[in-house]
């Protein structure tokens, strides 16, 4: 506790003198807004790029600001709160700041990165998703125009010269999953012509915290055609015999899932062999047993995954939604398929893969905003080194958070959350209930729609009319279940899309949020309840809780667990059931930063080593490097190819030789980590920590890669044919992948660490 409340003091005190500052630098700026005003468009971009912005403070701060304001308000009709400036200023100090739903971080987020522009910076904007890249960079396009900036963007849907010519510009809008992989992509080209060159400068981060934090161990992957392992239909049949308790165990957690005794034994009976856990098993057969395991037992459907038009699609623990390009290890996620009885889908080699977290390090500096930035101060400082500030809101929050009502059993609970709904309903108060998962959601609508009242779902089911609905949830009388609203970009206005009924919803209460149980952090609590009471409005918040749900049964010990309650409506009144809530939130909190800490330990080595190869990797196929260095071994053969095919060709196909095995090995190495990391929790048995071992194995294993891609190079120059276009390395058998696809891994039992006790489910949860 001493260490939190230390850290916490640190952060009021410079945090005070920050918002000192800024706000100087605000005051300042008025005296240069007839300067601004009186500027012509064509001498607004000139004023812009003579600004001095270097340094803290930066000598032109003050008229910095005094444009961007002028700017707002003639591209884009908006002229910037004051808390707007101030957050813009703090980001550009390369901070990420907490400013409330629907104080208008776009805008903040767009003149920080002006701020970065100017300076000379190139600068990504992040976002969590397409539609909202696209609409930011239209939205704000005109603004960071006025001020001689280029502005572009990419989605999912760009061409590849639109990618070109977005990552050309000064700022560039895109999804952390598309810039990721266009990053990871870039590691695949063989010709410096065919380069997006992104450039990993600056980047600011919109919802911070779901990305920075909740999703930070994603592995983004690149994949190429090959088909997968994946558990044979013999496997799969003699798993699903198996009873809980009795053949295998999960944790309290369910994150994991192992074989018991009595398991290993049924098992080898079913496949008629010997010892499963003997080396010629280990490494196949249990891997299989073990994912057959996981994708039966663990994995729910409607709430880790749906099926989809006869596809099983993951859904994002952390948005509540379905994530479109996502999919597991190709075992696990044909195992899931097998299971739902839908068709297996392609299978891929993996070529390259980096977490989230791995991406965000390649940037030289990092910002960000979000709505509930200070609740995740611990890990944005841990794992990024990053300040958090908080910004006041532009007109203070009035909204009413009562004290959760807490019940014995999830029933009582749900009977409560009903019965209050219709309540609140009677009045015509407009209501926003935050569910956990898809099927919650709709148990929820369908009880209520027992009692006659009809709610509208929006649930990873149905995402695509996610924009409709947001924009009517505020209305009189409507009744809106979610799952989670991170990462949602919705503005809930009172009264929906008819303005005019703004004050009519505002004397009912304004917008009545209801959660129907307690996240395992606080800050998706906080995230929910900040639905309400946007821009001054007024609204409520209610979270309900009962002795059966996860944050609960995780956390504390069955018998640690109070039973007093209310015979009639199962009610737990008072304080201490309530701070029974709030400890065992402050334990699954805990443990997720564990979780957090423990992977990322594993993970930050091979990351890494991927830089060193991306560094060699761009000497290999900007620089002649290639040539240079295979005349220096293969002088002879070099020269016949020169002679063949002349000087460009042949720098071209030494440099393609020696991509394709420097690829090849790196593709290599990230498979035996991922088989390492597999089976390391075995070696610990064996007394070995576990983490030494790992970095043992990685460290040794990577030690020899340029080496033998050099080697391997060597041989295949002796055999390979030129042309003038390069090496026809097809001819050799050694053709690259004619498809590559991406997706992002969540919940990734084989990539979250390998350690027994962190492991398999609901890791960014
Ligand atoms: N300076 C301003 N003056 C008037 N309206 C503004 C201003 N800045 C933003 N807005 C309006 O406030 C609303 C919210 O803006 P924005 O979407 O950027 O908020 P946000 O902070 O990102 O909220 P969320 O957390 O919901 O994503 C928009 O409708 C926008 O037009």
């Amino acid at each position: 506790m001493g260490l939190t409340s230390g850290f916490w003091k640190l952060l009021g005190a410079s945090q005070e003198r920050d918002t000192k500052k800024a706000k100087g630098a605000i005051d300042a700026s008025a005296e240069f807004d007839s300067w601004a005003a009186g500027l012509d468009t064509s001498e607004f971009a000139d004023a812009a790029h003579a600004l001095d912005l270097h340094g803290d403070p930066a000598p032109d701060a003050a008229k910095f600001l005094a444009l961007a304001r002028e700017a707002a308000e003639r591209s884009v009709g908006l002229r910037p709160f004051d808390v707007q400036l101030q957050g813009a200023l703090r980001m550009f100090a390369g901070d990420v700041v907490e400013m409330a739903t629907g104080e208008g971080k776009t805008l903040s987020g767009a003149i920080a990165a002006a701020g970065y522009a100017l300076q000379g910076h190139h600068v990504h904007l992040m976002s969590v998703n397409d539609y909202l890249a696209r609409r930011d960079a239209e939205w704000m396009g005109p603004l960071l125009e006025a001020l001689g900036l280029s502005v572009g963007y990419v989605t999912e849907t760009s061409t590849r010269e639109e990618r070109k010519t977005a990552y050309a510009c000064d700022i560039t809008y895109g999804s952390v999953s598309e810039i990721g992989f266009d990053i990871l992509r870039e590691q695949m080209v063989t010709h410096p012509d065919n380069l997006l060159r992104p450039v990993t400068d600056i980047v600011i981060v919109d919802e911070a915290d779901s990305v920075l934090v909740d999703e930070a161990l994603v592995p983004l992957v690149l994949a190429g055609s090959t088909s997968a392992e994946a558990p044979t239909t013999e496997v799969f049949a003699a798993v699903r015999r198996l009873r809980a308790g009795r053949h295998y165990e999960t944790d309290s957690e369910r994150r994991n899932i192992f074989l018991t005794e009595d398991g290993a034994r049924a098992i080898e009976n079913e496949l008629h062999i010997d010892d499963i856990y003997s080396t010629e098993h280990v490494g196949s057969t249990l891997v299989q047993v073990n994912v057959a395991l996981h994708a039966n037992f663990l994995l729910r459907k409607d709430v880790d995954y749906i099926v989809r038009d006869g596809r099983v699609q993951l859904i994002n623990a952390s948005r509540g939604r379905v994530a479109e390009l996502q999919r597991w290890p190709d075992g696990l996620q044909a195992a899931v398929e097998v299971k739902e009885g839908v068709a297996i889908s392609e299978a891929g080699k993996i070529l390259d893969s980096m977490t989230v977290q791995a991406l965000i390090g390649r940037y030289s500096r990092v910002s960000g905003m979000t709505g509930t930035a200070l609740a995740a101060g611990n890990q944005l400082k841990e794992f990024y080194s990053l300040g958090v500030s908080v910004i006041e809101q532009n007109r203070p929050n009035i909204r009413i958070d009562e004290p959760d009502e807490v019940f014995i059993d999830v029933e009582h609970k749900n009977a409560a959350v009903v019965q209050k709904i219709r309540e609140i309903h009677e009045t015509g108060q407009p209501i926003l209930i935050g569910t956990q998962d898809v099927a919650e959601s709709e148990q929820l609508a369908a009880s209520l729609a027992e009692h006659g009242l009809e709610a509208t779902v929006l649930n990873a089911k149905n995402d695509a009319e996610e924009a409709e609905i947001i924009a009517e949830a505020g209305n009189v009388g409507h009744v809106t279940v979610s799952t989670q609203m991170a990462g949602r970009g919705t503005d809930i206005k009172l009264g929906g899309s008819d303005e005019s009924r703004h004050d009519e919803v505002a004397e009912l209460g304004g917008l009545f949020v209801i959660g129907t149980g307690r996240h395992k952090t606080e800050r998706l609590d906080n995230q929910l309840r900040g639905r309400a009471g946007r821009q001054g409005d007024p609204g409520k918040s209610l979270f309900f809780a009962s002795m059966d749900d996860d944050v609960v049964t995780s956390a504390i010990e069955p018998h640690k667990i109070p039973t007093a309650h209310d015979k009639l409506t199962g009610e737990m009144r008072g304080d201490k059931a309530r701070h029974l809530v709030d400890h065992a939130q402050r334990v699954t909190d805990g443990q997720m930063l564990e979780i957090h800490a423990n992977t990322w330990r594993y993970s930050r080595l091979l990351a890494e080593q991927r830089n060193i190869i991306a560094d060699r990797r761009q000497e290999l196929l900007l620089t002649e490097r290639p040539y240079e260095e295979m005349s220096e071994h293969e002088n002879e053969r070099v020269a016949e190819l020169e002679a063949k095919v002349g000087h460009e060709a042949t720098v071209q196909g030494c440099r393609e030789v020696m991509l394709w095995h420097l690829d090849q090995e790196w593709a290599q190495h990230l498979e035996e980590m991922n088989d390492v990391r597999e089976s390391i929790h075995l070696r610990a048995l064996g007394r070995q920590n576990p983490l030494d071992e790992f970095h043992r194995i990685a460290i040794a294993g990577f030690k020899h890669i340029a080496n033998r891609a050099v080697d391997e190079a060597r041989i295949t120059l002796a055999g390979v044919e030129f042309t003038p276009e390069g090496a026809d390395l097809e001819a050799e058998g050694k053709a690259r992948p004619t498809s590559t696809w991406t997706y992002m891994v969540h919940d990734n039992p084989m990539a979250a660490g390998g350690n027994v006790f962190s492991g398999i489910m609901g890791t960014f949860r």
